[in-house]
């Protein structure tokens, strides 16, 4: 008997979950009780990401991603009904629906929520749509938004670990601002996409504590200042009170019922609860039942955030912010990451995988990524000469810096696509433990690394992780970790649970210590993060600017 007849003629209460990714949303179809996955299904976005041309043929600029907002509306139409119909669960079975989302991805709207790209006119306007997380085209507002704190000494500063990063909520206003301000002044409001939903499915604009702290700079209840705003730019001055204000929605709460338009086009029942938004990384600590302080979770798939709570709050550099009950209430929760991880194993595998491999991989029923892997899997630590830097989208943590790009260091006329596939995935093992390293020096202990994402199918980089970081990795017990953790807050929205800690343990999931560190590759390893450190520090601390230059050499050449 499969779950979906199991579940036919069992009444249980369910929620459904939906994580909506870089490429596309997952729905689930999740069981209070105990956390039972029923029924999953996935839409792609119709238009993925934006990065070279909008719909109708525009051409964009280097370091822009843009999405399209219908697109998120498509994966409630599509996925939701799909999840439920694989689960045979009824729609009355539902009591509850959770969001998570990509962030800071970013949207321009009226009053009213609709996205300034549906407006008759504005469907040419790069500016007028959807700035997705890894969006990095904001770097030189994101430096002067860091620079003038840092002279006005900005109490809020310092909780993000002394750097704003270009992926966010002000860095990107400023640049609609500074580059098309018709489209900034017909802005009403600056919206998460992560809110967005949550209004489109219940009518109410709630802000999700979780996307304006860490996102939004919203630290003691208070955003950055106007005269600190005026002082960036004028016109600037008025974003907070304009556009961005809005009451609170704390994680996990209620934040309407949804209507009867989102009902008609999920299958679900009108007026179920709907709770506030979420963001992907921050919901899926407690998936992995990460409800204590010291277990960091490391959502690895595009891009991996580290996400863990602490009863400290200290200043640790470069984080992605430190917030109050950011993660879980009652605890600081710490966000850091790399915005470049499995992307930068894609790129290789599109731009380095040669015609012969391929047709190898193809006798051997393997995709590109399961045959460079089979064929680095047997090698020893340091066997392949090389070393890399993994920051071909730009390093989040802890440099905080978009502007910097990958390294290999090594290549020889022997050197094999398996190779520099290897030195990839220890690359960003290494950005890890970098991260890793920056909170324990700043006294804040991490125990634990449990893994959750689409990487952790790969057992050589689970491998790899364990060794270089000298850790157990332990994995999340569910391959939908995000939608499982936004169908966790939904149980709470709707008063099954008392807070997420309680959903936690009984809908979470997790085996620990599946991979244990080698201690004679562990040794191995440090050799080769002592190099990692210092190339690290060469390019990404000043010591040599060419990474700054080669940037502006390739703006001026685009212009
Ligand atoms: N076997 C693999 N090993 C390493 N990377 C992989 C493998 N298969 C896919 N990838 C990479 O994983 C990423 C997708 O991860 P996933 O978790 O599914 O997506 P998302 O981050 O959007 O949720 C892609 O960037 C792809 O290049
Ligand atoms: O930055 C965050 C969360 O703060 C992520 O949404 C962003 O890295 C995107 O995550 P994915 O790589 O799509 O899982």
């Amino acid at each position: 008997m499969n779950a979906g007849q199991e579940t036919a003629t069992n009444p249980e209460p369910c929620v459904v979950g939906v994580d909506f990714g870089t490429l596309s949303g997952r729905a689930v179809v999740v069981r209070v009780r105990d956390g039972a996955e029923l029924g999953t299904a996935e839409h792609a976005y119709r238009h993925a990401v934006l990065d070279r041309e909008l719909p109708d043929g525009t051409g964009l600029p280097p370091d822009w991603a843009l999405q399209v907002p219908s697109d998120y509306v498509d994966v409630l139409r599509h996925a939701v009904p799909a999840a439920l119909a694989a689960a045979g669960v009824r729609p009355e079975q539902v009591i509850g629906i959770g969001t998570d989302f990509t962030a800071c991805t970013v949207l321009p709207v009226l009053a009213d929520g609709t996205p300034l790209c549906e407006l008759p006119g504005l469907s040419g306007r790069p500016h007028a749509y959807v700035k997705l997380w890894r969006h990095h085209a904001a770097q030189a507002q994101a430096d002067r938004i860091t620079a003038l704190a840092a002279e006005r000494k900005e109490s809020w500063l310092p909780r993000y670990g002394g750097k704003i990063s270009s992926e966010w909520e002000f860095a990107k206003a400023l640049q609609v601002l500074e580059e098309d301000p018709e489209i900034y002044h017909r802005t009403e409001r600056w919206v998460e996409a992560a809110d967005w939903i949550v209004w489109r499915l219940c009518g109410t604009y709630v802000r999700n504590a979780c996307t304006a702290g860490y996102k939004g700079q919203l630290q003691d209840g208070a955003y950055p200042s106007r005269a600190y705003l005026e002082a960036l730019n004028p016109g600037f001055a008025d974003f907070v009170t304009e556009k961005l204000e809005q009451p609170i929605g704390q994680l996990g709460g209620l934040a309407g019922g949804l209507t009867a338009e989102a009902a008609a086009w999920t299958g679900l029942s009108e007026g179920i609860a709907v709770c506030v938004g979420n963001v992907d990384a921050h919901v899926t600590a407690p998936a992995a039942g990460a409800v204590e302080p010291g277990q960091m979770v490391a959502i690895m798939g595009t891009s991996t955030c580290h996400v863990m709570s602490s009863d400290r709050n200290e200043t640790v550099p470069g984080m992605c912010g430190v917030v109050d009950g950011g993660i879980l209430p009652g605890l600081w929760g710490y966000e850091a990451g790399q915005s470049g991880v499995g992307d930068i194993f894609g790129w290789f595998v599109r731009t380095g995988f040669p015609a012969s491999y391929a047709e190898e991989a193809a006798a051997l029923g393997r995709d590109a990524h399961e045959h460079l892997t089979a064929l680095a899997a047997g090698q020893r630590v340091g066997e392949h000469g090389l070393i890399a830097l993994d920051w071909h989208s730009g390093n989040r943590s802890v440099l905080v810096d978009h502007d910097l790009s990958g390294v290999m260091v090594g290549l020889t006329l022997s050197t094999r696509p398996e190779d520099v596939y290897r030195a990839l995935l220890e690359a960003t093992a290494f950005g890890t433990r970098t991260i890793i390293e920056a909170f324990e020096t700043s006294g804040v202990p991490v125990g634990e690394l449990i893994i959750a994402g689409g990487l952790m199918k790969n057992a050589l980089l689970m491998q790899i992780y364990a060794d270089v970081t000298r850790r157990p990795l332990g994995v999340i017990g569910s391959a939908q970790g995000p939608a499982l953790g936004a169908a966790m807050h939904a149980a709470v929205a709707a008063g099954e649970y008392s807070d997420i800690q309680a959903a936690a343990r009984s809908m979470g999931k997790a085996d620990r210590g599946v991979y244990q560190p080698d201690p004679e590759r562990a040794a191995a390893y440090d050799r080769l993060y002592a190099e990692y450190r210092l190339l690290h520090d060469y390019f990404g601390r000043g010591a040599n600017e060419v990474m700054h230059r080669l940037r502006r050499l390739r703006a001026e050449v685009s212009a």
